[in-house]
């Protein structure tokens, strides 16, 4: 594949493989904020169980006809299709490559296929030049869509909830991102730990975010503003709107707006 030398497009995957740590709650809000700020931004859930896709008002991603896996099997079956393929436009001014069920096909029969850990890698980079921004909603696992996701990206952002001892399943996803990075994407970086669903009124909370700090704040970035713990975080998937629609003026908005600006912040 040709290397473009101009890349405006900054592509991230949200990405951990413990599972309900707010990488779709963060995906949706991130997105959301970046269109806030004028950017055009692609979503693309990457997750077979579809909850960005529910997140963003589909509350039946199974019904939906057009889906990632339908645009990754045509690039392995090598088939033409149009970049508008597929997406769907949410209300706040985000475009949505919707998944569901039929995902959970492709982990399997990516492992045939030549080159399959950059299937997706090639649907990335068609359009990357359509959006300044494209997101990448993973699921919790180190899986073949996993792989691919991280192949395409420019860097990932970890979430990480506040609520248990992390330190294991972080070694295991940076090994990975380095492995990653060696053998597929040199690019790769590390865009961030995000600190998610903090409740202030704990120690215990407190703990691990200095912890977090203490044990990888020299080597990886740490967004300094963490994601408050709040019932308003967790309503908006029912609602298929961002925390920006449902609740401005609460902490949770303004914590996703810093983390926007942050990312902004970072652009090349
Ligand atoms: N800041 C928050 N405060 C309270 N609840 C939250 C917050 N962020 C997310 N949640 C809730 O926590 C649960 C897990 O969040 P989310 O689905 O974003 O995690 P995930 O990492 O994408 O999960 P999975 O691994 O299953 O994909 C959801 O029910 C969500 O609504
Ligand atoms: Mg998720």
């Amino acid at each position: 594949m040709e290397e473009k030398v101009m890349k405006d497009c900054k592509v991230l995957a949200l990405c951990s493989q413990k599972g309900g740590v707010g990488k779709t709650t963060s995906c949706v809000n991130l997105a959301v904020g970046l269109a806030k700020a004028g950017k055009k931004v692609l979503v693309i859930d990457n997750d077979p169980q579809g909850s960005m896709t529910a997140s963003l008002g589909y509350h039946n991603p199974d019904e939906l006809p057009i889906t990632l896996a339908t645009i990754l099997t045509k690039i392995v079956e090598d088939e033409l299709f149009e970049n508008t393929l597929g997406i769907l436009h949410h209300q706040e001014g985000i475009d949505l490559i919707p998944a569901n069920i039929e995902l959970s096909g492709m982990e399997v029969s990516l492992v045939n296929i030549m080159s399959r850990e950059l299937v997706l890698k090639q649907y990335i980079e068609r359009m990357r030049e359509e959006y300044d921004y494209i997101l990448i909603d993973c699921m919790p696992s180190l899986g073949m869509l996993t792989i691919n996701a991280l192949a395409s990206v420019d860097a990932v952002i970890i979430p990480v909830q506040a609520a248990y001892l992390p330190v294991k399943g972080l070694e295991q996803l940076i090994r990975t991102i380095g492995k990653v990075r060696r053998q597929l994407n040199k690019q790769l970086k590390i865009g961030g730990i995000l600190i998610t669903m903090v409740d202030n009124r704990t120690n215990y909370a407190r703990d691990i975010s200095d912890l977090i700090f203490d044990t990888y704040g020299n080597q990886i970035k740490i967004f300094p503003q963490s994601i408050p713990f709040s019932v308003r975080a967790a309503e908006i998937s029912a609602e298929g709107i961002s925390i920006f629609e449902h609740d401005p003026k609460g902490k949770v908005a303004a914590a996703y707006w810093q983390m926007t600006q942050e990312v902004l912040l970072d652009e090349r």
